[in-house]
């Protein structure tokens, strides 16, 4: 310990600036460096963590063999793509984003970045991303990457989510792309079973957004958005929660019904939809109007997060079970 404190202190002694021009070129690289991590903060990483892994799931999953550094670029590109997409989000969003409690400590809404900088980041890297796609792996892959990038960035943040209730729903197609571009990463081609990984997505993301939606619709009213719990009420959208993890639960059996996958992907996606009904049960049968006594609507969005990896694992799980 004492050794370790010694190395530490003397370590510190040697990095200390010696003169002004010392401080000004630390005080910089600290500014350079609190920039990189609002860059970084720009691309939502905690939301496109699970997107990137349903992407590396449906490339895993995919028939055919893809050469590991291809792989990687893939989603490397899906990556960069998806963090593009959020940054543009942000860019146009900054007006609604700095009246709400949930998003107002972002890079630009709290100052710490202009909105040049995260225009110019997020259309440089969505370019750098369908390119680095088609170039490297496949130019279908680098084309659904392009639609889905304006999909979230145009069609979802700047005509849809200011103007119907029904944003998220149509506008989710965005975000259940990205399984899709990983299984083209490797066929080449859209077949049925890249459609269904796209329909889990897209009928898994009305439930996930609205269960939050519902706790934190103040937050949306205030600035103005047209969430569904604000337009229709808390009651009817309850409903619709439950209508749609059924739908969802269809989605997620067929590639077990339809033989395109084994028993342990069915054994996962019949128990995940059993609860992530019965969850959107209860949800529906509540009739909670105060967003701190939500604890079905949290337990519901919580568990809409585990519910996706879990099954998603499950087929890539289930897949190396069958080549063995
Ligand atoms: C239009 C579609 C979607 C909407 C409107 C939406 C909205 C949200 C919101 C508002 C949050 C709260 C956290 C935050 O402040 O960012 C959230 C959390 C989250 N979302 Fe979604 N989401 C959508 C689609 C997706 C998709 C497609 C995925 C992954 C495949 C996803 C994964 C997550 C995860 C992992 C979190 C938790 C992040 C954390 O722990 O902070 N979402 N979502
Ligand atoms: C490859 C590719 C382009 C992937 C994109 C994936 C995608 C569309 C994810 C949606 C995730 C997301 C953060 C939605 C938030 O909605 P919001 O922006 O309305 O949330 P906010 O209120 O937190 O800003």
């Amino acid at each position: 310990m004492k050794f370790a404190a010694v190395v530490t202190a003397a370590a510190f002694t040697e990095n200390q600036p010696e003169s002004d021009t010392d401080m000004t070129t630390a005080s910089t690289s600290l500014q350079n460096l609190a920039s990189a991590r609002d860059l970084f903060a720009l691309t939502k990483p905690r939301v496109m963590s699970l997107v990137i892994f349903t992407a590396l799931c449906g490339l895993l999953a995919a028939p055919g063999a893809l050469h590991p550094v291809l792989g990687f670029t893939a989603i490397l590109a899906i990556s960069l793509g998806a963090g593009a997409s959020a940054a543009l989000n942000q860019w146009y969003e900054h007006d609604i984003d700095s009246v709400m409690k949930r998003t107002r400590s972002r890079p630009l809404p709290a100052g710490r970045m202009d909105r040049d900088t995260a225009l110019h980041f997020g259309i440089g890297l969505s370019f750098f991303s369908v390119l680095l796609m088609g170039v490297a792996v496949n130019w279908l892959s680098a084309a659904i990457l392009a639609f889905a990038i304006f999909f979230y960035a145009v069609v979802y943040t700047i005509w849809l989510k200011r103007n119907t209730p029904q944003n998220i729903v149509i506008g989710g197609a965005a975000g259940a792309f990205p399984p899709m571009i990983g299984w083209t990463a490797v066929t080449g081609d859209i077949t049925v079973m890249p459609i269904l990984l796209f329909a889990i997505i897209f009928f898994w993301t009305p439930p996930h957004f609205w269960a939050l939606a519902l706790f934190v619709n103040s937050d949306y009213s205030k600035a103005g958005v047209p969430m569904m719990p604000v337009v229709a009420g808390r009651q009817s959208t309850r409903k619709q929660i439950f209508g749609y993890s059924l739908i969802l639960a269809i989605c997620a059996i067929a590639p077990f019904a339809l033989n395109a996958t084994g028993a342990i992907y069915g054994t996962a996606a019949i128990l995940l939809s059993i609860f992530f009904s019965a969850l959107s049960f209860r949800v529906m049968v509540s009739k909670t109007s105060e967003p701190s006594d939500m604890v079905q609507e949290k337990q519901l969005f919580k568990f809409s997060i585990f519910y996706l990896f879990a099954l998603f694992a499950a087929l890539v799980a289930d897949r190396a079970i069958l080549a063995v």
